[in-house]
């Protein structure tokens, strides 16, 4: 639709809640012509679950009811719009427009798949409220925007968002993935610095806004993850494929999915309040789509023909689906019928006007070939007149720009003018080095060319009005090439792109446990928790900022659930644990990612606490807030979910800092998630006493003539770094009286720390072994090797056990 062009949001999103704390939303994407229905329990009291979907669409409208249906104690989603996205329009529509029953009828008719595929027509009277916010928001887009949705056009998904990982509204912004945060890891904010900007190398608004989505909502399937990886493997390997399949996407029109889309929305029959709503704009806005989609078609055969040997399921199926379909040929050849060969798809806006109004081939509408003259004799006018004030006022760099908005002007530089400007001259503005100004008599010619071209679009949509008759009834086949142009753009302009621009082997492949062992016991011990294991992973931003990034490895696993990571500050642990869940993300939207070796299991949800992000709302002091994220990740908590903490419980005295901070980790402990908390509580590696299921690691630091020397490597074990606070605080300038005392207090408080841990360490040292030899073994059992290689991981185990290395 006209209104929605570029990078601003396209989503309509409506809301509807009930008392018993459930939340249904239908978010209609007016570019991409989908609705993507949700319906869940809301777990948290300040609308997490909600308010990450609302973050992930980024909605331009927010539809909900008048009257509150929240549960006790929670402020209801409309309170909601109005307290976090007070700047998106809000529109309060009528409790009786959001009809579940209508809802139900409404997708069974505009839905392009049979709606059982979605689950909906058995079981819609339990999805009943997302149901109602869809017939709301139908209603709402077909009043407002004055169309008809074209029957089964629409992509409905269902239940959109929990198919995919969730990331919390937080943890985007502590993760860094759309914007970086105000005070960044790395001192000053830098638009560069998010996961999104790396990445968004795409060249259409619909690959950026896929890309966009993919990292707010990764992939859970392993089969689409690894369709989308061994695409990039085929890329990788053949770059006669890469760089034909680069060049042939740019041949498509930047806009292709929103004017691919453009057809799923039938304006309504000519009634006077479309006619008051700028008709002639309609009818140019669909020659323009025409345009574009023939422009897209014609771009269609030199994809077939990059993609003709392509091997990989995911573009072989893209050649099968779209290259092959009949039915782009036959779109294209009625559009050759009614529509001139030669007219191409501009972005000058003048030439885009000319090439709109003479669209239609001659002599198929005398009216349309009336206008047409009109319309040349006054743009011959008004360069005729141009060339009049050049000659007559001697200037000679007039120049005659144009826009849509005010059509023809004259820029005439600033030097050039010496005194004053002839009185003729009229709306005169300052624009850098030039005027730009108008005269009567070009505002005349301008109202006169203007109206003839409207008079141009206007008889073109009569005459094209059997051609779009035609494409509406296979608007699927259109929506499909939209969404396989935004695929991929997204693959071969951002990922490829960026795995190719980095040295060869420094992104990688990663590997996903879980498919090949989903088979009876070995499914339920490994599948679904299968190890996470990265070797040498780097932070796919910070890594491209320093040259001399030092790698480091992760390991969890069911037997070893809970890394706890100790150093001084500055030693990289934010990093790190950023650059733990930017990998699992990247793996999980189909991409390689920065490390020499990855094996993971899918992640449904992460979760973070980082203590970095703003309080957004209002009244909660730095504790409360951590306390509150803290709360929502143990309410929420489930096996496949990757949690990472950084420094919790340091808000508030050290005592209860501990405390809070220790009994998190053993409830965390108690979990099948995958745990990384960092911490600058020595302490806490007692854990490692009591818990064989934790792992400490401890980021390596040098002291050097007084000064810390940072490594940023882990490894393994807690290591005590004394006094880094002080040396840190002295570098940073506070006064040397100051420091001196305070070191004298607390080298008698760690000495006595140090030596407890120590003997803690090697007490429960065996026992810590024991388990994991047990763990090892127990893997060994249900694995597939054979005898000689069962033999020598047994070996293996054996020196492990005896150089103390488990
Ligand atoms: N692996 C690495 N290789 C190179 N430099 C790194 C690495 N990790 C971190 N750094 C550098 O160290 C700086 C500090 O890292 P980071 O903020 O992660 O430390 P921290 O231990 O979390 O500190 P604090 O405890 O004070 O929050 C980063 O800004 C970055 O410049």
């Amino acid at each position: 639709m006209e209104d929605d062009a570029g990078e601003r949001s396209s989503f309509v999103i409506g809301l509807i809640e009930n008392r018993a704390k459930e939340v249904g939303v239908a978010a209609f994407d007016l570019r991409l012509a989908s609705l993507h229905l949700s319906q869940y329990i809301e777990t948290s009291s300040s609308y997490q679950n909600t308010k990450t979907l609302l973050q992930f669409y980024d909605p331009m409208v927010i539809i909900v009811s008048p009257n509150k249906l929240a549960p006790d104690g929670m402020v209801g989603v409309s309170e909601l719009a109005d307290r976090f996205y007070a700047t998106v329009k809000k529109v309060v529509m009528a409790r009786g427009c959001f009809d579940d029953t209508k809802g139900a009828v409404l997708i069974k008719n505009l839905a392009a798949k049979e709606p059982s595929a979605l689950g909906l027509d058995t079981s819609y009277k339990q999805y009943y409220l997302c149901l109602a916010a869809a017939a709301a928001t139908i209603k709402w887009i077909e009043a407002e925007k004055g169309v008809i949705i074209t029957s089964h056009s629409l992509l409905v998904t269902f239940n959109g968002s929990f198919a995919h990982m969730n990331i919390d509204a937080t943890s985007v912004q502590n993760l860094e993935i759309i914007e970086p945060l105000h005070s960044t890891l790395w001192g000053t904010s830098n638009k560069k610095r998010s996961l999104l900007n790396m990445l968004k190398t795409t060249k259409t608004v619909g690959g950026s806004r896929l890309l966009r989505a993919n990292l707010l909502q990764p992939l859970k399937d392993i089969e689409t993850i690894n369709a989308r990886l061994d695409c990039l493997d085929e890329l990788m390997s053949n770059e006669q494929l890469f760089f034909g399949l680069a060049q042939v996407l740019s041949k498509f029109p930047k806009e292709s999915d929103r004017v691919l889309c453009h057809f799923c929305f039938k304006p309504r029959k000519i009634t006077n309040k479309v006619m008051g709503v700028d008709y002639a704009r309609k009818s140019q806005v669909l020659v323009s789509s025409i345009i574009l989609l023939k422009t897209a078609l014609d771009a269609l055969p030199l994809l077939s023909k990059v993609l003709k040997d392509a091997k990989c399921f995911l573009l072989a199926n893209v050649y099968k689906s779209v290259c092959e379909n009949e039915k782009y040929a036959a779109i294209r050849r009625r559009i050759g019928e009614v529509i001139d060969e030669d007219v191409l798809h501009a972005r000058v806006p003048f030439v885009a006007r000319t090439q709109q109004c003479f669209a239609v081939k001659a002599g198929i509408d005398g009216l349309l070939d009336i206008a047409r003259r009109s319309f040349c004799d006054t743009s011959e006018a008004i360069h005729n007149l141009a060339n009049k004030y050049r000659e007559d006022f001697k200037l000679p760099n007039l120049k005659l720009p144009f826009n849509n908005r005010k059509g023809f002007y004259f820029s005439i530089p600033h030097k050039d003018i010496q005194g004053k400007l002839p009185s003729q001259f009229i709306q005169v503005l300052k624009h850098g080095n030039n005027l730009h100004c108008s005269t009567l008599e070009l505002a005349s010619l301008n109202v006169r060319n203007k109206s003839a071209a409207a008079e141009c679009y206007i008889r073109t949509e009569v005459c094209l009005e059997e051609l779009v008759d035609a494409i509406r009834e296979d608007v699927s086949a259109l929506t499909l090439l939209a969404e396989v142009l935004c695929l991929l753009d997204m693959i071969v302009n951002s990922f490829a792109h960026a795995i190719s621009t980095k040295p060869v082997d420094r992104y990688t492949r990663p590997e996903f446990t879980g498919k090949l062992l989903l088979s009876g016991i070995i499914a339920h011990e490994f599948g679904y928790n299968g190890p996470m294991a990265i070797d040498a992973g780097r932070h796919p931003i910070l890594e491209t900022i320093h040259n001399d990034f030092v790698p480091n490895n992760i390991f969890l696993s069911q037997a070893s659930n809970m890394v706890l990571i100790i150093g001084p500050n500055m030693s990289g642990k934010s990093t790190y644990l950023q650059q733990v869940c930017l990998i699992v993300i990247l793996a999980q939207i189909g991409c390689y990612v920065p490390a020499r070796f990855s094996t993971l299991r899918v992640v449904d949800r992460i979760f973070t606490r980082m203590g970095t992000v703003d309080n957004l709302e209002s009244n909660s002091s730095t504790f409360m807030t951590e306390m509150k994220e803290t709360a929502f990740i143990m309410q929420n908590v489930s096996q496949r979910y990757l949690i990472v903490m950084d420094e919790l419980g340091r808000a508030t005295s050290s005592s209860d800092g501990f405390a809070i901070a220790w009994s998190c980790c053993e409830h965390l402990l108690s979990l099948k998630a995958y745990t990384i908390f960092a911490t600058h509580m020595e302490n806490l590696s007692e854990l490692v006493t009591v818990y064989p299921n934790v792992k400490i690691l401890h980021f390596d630091v040098d002291i050097k003539n007084n000064r810390l020397d940072f490594k940023f490597q882990l490894k393994d074990g807690a290591r005590h770094v004394p006094h880094y606070g002080l040396l840190l605080a002295e570098v940073a300038g506070l006064p040397s009286s100051v420091i001196e005392t305070a070191r004298n207090i607390t080298s008698r408080i760690t000495e006595k720390e140090v030596k407890r841990m120590e003997v803690n360490c090697i007490q429960y040292q065996p026992i810590q072994m024991a388990y994991h030899v047990a763990q090892r073994l127990i893997c060994l059992k249900y694995s597939s090797q054979d005898e000689d290689s069962i033999r020598e991981a047994l070996h293996n185990l054996k020196d492990s056990y005896i150089h103390g290395r488990l």
